[in-house]
C-alpha cells in the first residue's frame, strides 16, 4: 500500500503487538499474513508477531527436533504448512503465556476442540484492553445453548472479540493465490466513539483510504463512559471492557482491515458477527454431505442440491437462534457465506475426507487419521454438537440435512438415505 491508511494527523506513541494463538494449517497461514502486514505498517503494529505453537517433536533431515525450533530456524512449519516460507519477523513460541504477553491484538486460530483449555490458561494473563479476532470455524454447544466462539472467548477473557471467516482454503492462500475473506467486528462503544466513521468501511473500499471527518452528532452517539457493548445477538453484554488507551491506534475496522489485508487476500469488513461465524461453522456439516454424495458417484446435481438445502438450513439456524442481528445477506453476499460453502464443497478437508470414506467404505474419522497428518476436521464434531443442541429442543426434523449428516456419521443412516431424508415433503 503506497499511501498510509491513517490520517497523517493521527500519530500514536504506542503500537499494537500481535499474537496468533494456533499454528496449524490455517493458523500458520494467517500468521504469515499478519506478519507481512505488521512489517509493512510500523506506524500501527510492532513488527514482530508471536505465534503460539502446540509443541511437538518432528522429524527434520534425519533428526528429531522441536517444531518451534524448526520454524524459528528455517521459517517453515514443516508439519502443518510445508513448502511455504514464513516471514522472519514471525516467532514460534511454545509458551502460551509468554506468546500473549503485552499483546493487544489476539488472533485465535486453532481447531475448536482445543480452545476451552487455552482460554482457561489465558484468563487473567492477557492485556486487559486487548481485542480479539476468532478465525475458528465451529460453534460451542453447552447445556445453556449454542454460542459463537467469538462471544465465548470474549466473555471468558473479558475482552471484545470479532470473527474472521471466508472461502479460505489455507494452502491456496499460503501460496498467495487470490482470495477474499470477511471480518465481522462490531466495535465496543468506547472504541468506535474515538472516531465512528472509521468503522463504516464500505465493501468496495481498500484499507488505505483516508478517514472521513467526524461530525459532532456521530461522536455523541456512544458515550465514552459505556464500558459494555452489544453481543452478537444484539443484547447488552455483561462483559465490562477496558478501553484501548489513547496512546495506541484505535482497534477498529480500518486497523483490522490493515492487519489482515494483502494484495492476494482481500478483506470485507462487516458488523454481523453471528452470521459470519455461523457461516464458517455450519458449512463444514454441509461439506461432509457434499463429500458423501460425491463419494457415492452422484455427480454435480446432487452436490448442488445438498449445498442449496444446506444454505437454507444455515440461514434458518442463524435467524432462529441468533435473532435479528443475523443478516441473510451475510450468507448470500459475503465470502463467509456462500463462497465458503462453495469452496469447502469443492476441495475442503471435510469434503475430501467424507468422499474418501464413502469410496473406501470406512469411517470419516479413519480417513482423517490416515490422511491429514495431524490436521483436524471440524465438520464431524460440529455435526454432533449441532445435533445435540437441536435434539434437546426437539428440532431435528426442521434441519433434515444437518440431522442426516450426523446420523450417517453415527452409522444410523446410509448415504443412500439422503434423498428421502431431505425431501421437502418428508
Ligand atoms: N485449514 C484450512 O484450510 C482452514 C481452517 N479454518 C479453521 O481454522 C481453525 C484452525 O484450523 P487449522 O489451523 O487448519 O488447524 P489444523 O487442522 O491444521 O490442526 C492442527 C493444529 O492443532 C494443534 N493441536 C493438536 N493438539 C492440540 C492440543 N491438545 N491443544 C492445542 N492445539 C493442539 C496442532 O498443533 C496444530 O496446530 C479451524 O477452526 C478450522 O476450521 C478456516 C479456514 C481454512
Ligand atoms: O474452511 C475452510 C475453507 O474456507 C476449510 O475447510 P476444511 O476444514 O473442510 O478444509
Amino acid at each position: 500500500m503506497a499511501t498510509p491508511h491513517i490520517d497523517s494527523a493521527e500519530h500514536y506513541s504506542k503500537k499494537h503487538k500481535v499474537t496468533v494463538v494456533g499454528s496449524g494449517n490455517w493458523g500458520s497461514t494467517i500468521s504469515k499474513i499478519v506478519a507481512e502486514s505488521t512489517r509493512e505498517h510500523p506506524e500501527l503494529f510492532e513488527e514482530q508477531v508471536q505465534m503460539w505453537v502446540y509443541e511437538e517433536d518432528v522429524e527434520y533431515k534425519g533428526t528429531t527436533q522441536k517444531l518451534t525450533s524448526v520454524i524459528n530456524e528455517h521459517h517453515e512449519n514443516i508439519k502443518y504448512l510445508p513448502d511455504i516460507k514464513l516471514p522472519t519477523n514471525l516467532v514460534a513460541n511454545p509458551s502460551l503465556l509468554d506468546a500473549v504477553k503485552d499483546s493487544s491484538i489476539l488472533v485465535f486460530n486453532l481447531p475448536h476442540q482445543f480452545i476451552r483449555r487455552i482460554c482457561e490458561q489465558l484468563k487473567g494473563n492477557i492485556v486487559p484492553f486487548a481485542r480479539g479476532i476468532s478465525c475458528i470455524k465451529g460453534v460451542n454447544v453447552s447445556d445453556e445453548g449454542v454460542a459463537l466462539f467469538s462471544e465465548w472467548i470474549g466473555e471468558g477473557l473479558g475482552i471484545y472479540c470479532g470473527a474472521l471467516s471466508g472461502a479460505n482454503i489455507a494452502s491456496e492462500i499460503a501460496a498467495e493465490k487470490y482470495s477474499a475473506t470477511t471480518i465481522a467486528y462490531d466495535p465496543p462503544p468506547m472504541d468506535s466513539s474515538r472516531n465512528p466513521s472509521r468503522n463504516a468501511t464500505p465493501r468496495s473500499q481498500t484499507p488505505n483510504r483516508a478517514p472521513q471527518k467526524n461530525t459532532a452528532d456521530q461522536l455523541s452517539v456512544t458515550p465514552l463512559a459505556d464500558l459494555h457493548h452489544k453481543d452478537a445477538r444484539g443484547r447488552r453484554s455483561k462483559t465490562k471492557l477496558t478501553p484501548v488507551p489513547p496512546e495506541y491506534p484505535p482497534l477498529d475496522h480500518i486497523t483490522f482491515k490493515t492487519l489482515f489485508y494483502r494484495p492476494y487476500f482481500h478483506v470485507s469488513m462487516v458488523s454481523d458477527v453471528a452470521g459470519t461465524s455461523l457461516g464458517g461453522a455450519l458449512k463444514n456439516i454441509i461439506a461432509v454431505a457434499a463429500g458423501f454424495v460425491e463419494g457415492r458417484g452422484w455427480g454435480n446435481n446432487a452436490k448442488a442440491e445438498v449445498m442449496r438445502i444446506g444454505l437454507l438450513e444455515m440461514v434458518q439456524f442463524g435467524q432462529q437462534f441468533f435473532g435479528e442481528t443475523v443478516q441473510e445477506k451475510t450468507f448470500t453476499v459475503e465470502s463467509a457465506g456462500v463462497a465458503d460453502l462453495i469452496t469447502s464443497c469443492q476441495g475442503g478437508r471435510n469434503f475430501r475426507c467424507a468422499k474418501l470414506a464413502v469410496e473406501r467404505g470406512v469411517s470419516v474419522q479413519e480417513v482423517e487419521a490416515a490422511e491429514l497428518n495431524g490436521q483436524k476436521l471440524q465438520g464431524t464434531s460440529t455435526a454432533a454438537e449441532v445435533n445435540s443442541f437441536l435434539k434437546m429442543r426437539g428440532l431435528e426434523q426442521e434441519y433434515p440435512l444437518f440431522t442426516a449428516v450426523h446420523d450417517i456419521l453415527e452409522g444410523r443412516k446410509q448415504v443412500d438415505d439422503i434423498p428421502s431424508l431431505v425431501a421437502a415433503d418428508h
